[in-house]
């Protein structure tokens, strides 16, 4: 029953691009903002982020990243490690730009496509591991908590700090965050707004590896990946969704409701306000 709730949940995001042969996996779908790199060896797929300077989330990146993803997931890689190809920033979360004075309409398709990216990196069929490679703030954080696995670099921050600018998140975003870390902590980092260092990351668990640099940081991903060689990926796929199910089906369950509260929210003019500081302190560190 649960199994076929899953499936058919599941079909609704299934990627259409399956039919099509992509063994050489490139980009020609989208608009050059992700790069994937298949090693031949391995079989192993990395995709990266590259929208300059900080890989904020915006519409452009997120389909980028869809598509990517399918496309890897597709072409039956053995595993997927997302990354950045910016040695200081893995993402600088949402575009703050699409959520100040927004267009309605154009507000609706943002969050409706962040809601798609999570499900897609969520529920991917193949093992999943990110190479945090930079800082990894907001909704870097939670794209790197839908991954199974998560190594990072030293000197960088990761966390949810939202309610620093009068910002909530989803209660997707919050169980996203919540499958990694305790409740308990969850509950105290979100109300604190705070960021983890690589270190405090790694003692609460929020990250499993520390590397020495991107390079290290991805082949323990690759060995992370290596790990389920044993597994039957077809059993493997469908123990992963189950395990997932009840993180998804919240999201699943109501998206038009989620949609509606988020656009809401982010009309009100504590959230307005907020973002608009958060923005000026942004261009004030300059
Ligand atoms: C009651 C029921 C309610 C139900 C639920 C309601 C839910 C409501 C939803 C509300 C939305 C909440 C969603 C949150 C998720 C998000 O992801 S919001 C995004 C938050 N991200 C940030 O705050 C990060 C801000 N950036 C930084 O901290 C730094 O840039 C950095 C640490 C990532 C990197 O620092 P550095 O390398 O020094 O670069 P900068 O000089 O700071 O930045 C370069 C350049 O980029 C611009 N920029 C940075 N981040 C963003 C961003 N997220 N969006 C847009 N632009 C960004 C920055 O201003 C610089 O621009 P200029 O060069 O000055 O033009």
């Amino acid at each position: 029953m649960l199994r076929n709730s899953l499936i058919g949940s599941l079909r609704q995001i299934k990627p259409i691009l399956c039919s099509q042969s992509l063994r050489s996996l490139s980009n020609g779908a989208n608009s050059g903002l992700t790069t994937i790199e298949v090693d031949d060896k391995s079989g192993i797929a990395t995709l990266s982020m590259n929208l300059p300077p900080v890989n904020t989330l915006t519409l452009n990146l997120m389909h980028d990243l869809i598509d990517s993803i399918n496309q890897i997931e597709c072409n039956k890689s053995r595993g997927l490690i997302l990354t950045s190809s910016n040695d200081k920033v893995f993402s600088a979360g949402l575009d703050l730009k699409e959520l100040y004075k927004p267009d309605q309409e154009r507000l609706k398709e943002f969050w409706t496509i962040f809601q798609d990216l999570w499900l897609a990196l969520h529920l991917c069929g193949i093992p999943t591991a990110a190479a945090i490679n930079g800082h990894a703030p907001a909704a870097g954080c939670i794209m790197a908590t839908a991954c199974e696995y998560r190594v990072m670099l030293p000197d960088f921050v990761i966390g949810v700090h939202a309610t620093r600018f009068s910002f909530l998140v989803s209660k997707w975003m919050m169980l996203s965050y919540q499958s990694v870390l305790p409740r308990r902590i969850v509950e105290r980092a979100l109300n604190q707004g705070k960021l983890f260092s690589t270190q405090e990351a790694l003692e609460v668990g929020l990250i499993d590896e520390v590397a020495g640099s991107k390079k290290e940081a991805l082949a323990q991903c690759a060995a992370f990946i290596g790990t389920f060689d044993k597994a039957n990926p077809i059993a493997r796929t469908l123990t992963k969704r189950m395990c997932r199910d009840s993180d998804v089906t919240e999201l699943l369950r109501d998206r038009a409701g989620d949609l509606r509260a988020c656009v809401d929210y982010i009309n009100t003019p504590l959230f307005q306000e907020g973002l608009s500081a958060h923005l000026e302190g942004l261009k004030e560190k300059k």
